[in-house]
């Protein structure tokens, strides 16, 4: 696999290195002894598969409080997602900066999401798949999430939204509580 950081600190683009034959490639999209040499959470508690029928879906923009933070490395298996992470981690030197790229079924690339950040992506084509190994157990209770439009983030999208879930259009905007 091929890491390649961010200027989100922690995210990572991880890119496959494929073997290639006449058959086609054989490739590593996950590797416990390669994510801890990259200093990234190995820890594999769920995988979960995301459809979405329409272009132009988002979803996020989500995290899990401490405790039960996640780590997600996020893949599309099919069609095409900009995929984005947002830095809510106090402290940090890229607190609510954001990083997005591309991952598409053809450009075969996943982002590693650190703990701390909130996720969220839009789909670019119709009938979009998306692939989740996660860090941690599901925890509705911890889950907390930020807009996908909020000025105190400044996302820059590549294009309109046409479906969103109401608790995902209404998160109020981010502050000092
Ligand atoms: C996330 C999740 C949801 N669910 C259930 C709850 C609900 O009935 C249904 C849909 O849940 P949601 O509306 O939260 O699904 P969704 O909005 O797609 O949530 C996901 O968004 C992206 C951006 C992420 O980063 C994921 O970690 C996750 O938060 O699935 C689980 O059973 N396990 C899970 O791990």
């Amino acid at each position: 696999m091929i890491f390649q950081e961010a200027a989100l600190g922690g995210v990572f683009e991880i890119s496959l290195e494929r073997k290639v034959d006449e058959r086609g490639f054989f490739a590593r999209s996950w590797c416990r002894q390669e994510f801890e040499q990259h200093g990234l959470n190995s820890n594999l508690a769920q995988c979960s598969v995301s459809f979405n029928s329409k272009k132009g879906t988002l979803r996020g923009m989500h995290y899990q409080l401490d405790g039960y933070a996640e780590a997600k490395l996020v893949r599309c298996t099919k069609g095409a997602i900009y995929d984005v992470a947002v830095d809510m981690r106090p402290g940090s030197t890229t607190f609510k900066q954001w990083t997005g790229t591309e991952l598409t079924a053809t450009n075969q690339r996943a982002l590693y999401i650190p703990e701390g950040c909130a996720h969220g992506f839009l789909t670019l084509e119709d009938e979009t798949e998306v692939f989740y190994q996660i860090s941690e157990p599901y925890h509705p209770e911890s889950a907390r999430g930020v807009r996908w439009n909020d000025p105190a983030f400044g996302i820059v999208w590549p294009g309109p939204v046409a479906v969103i879930s109401d608790r995902d259009l209404i998160y109020p905007d981010f502050g000092p509580t």
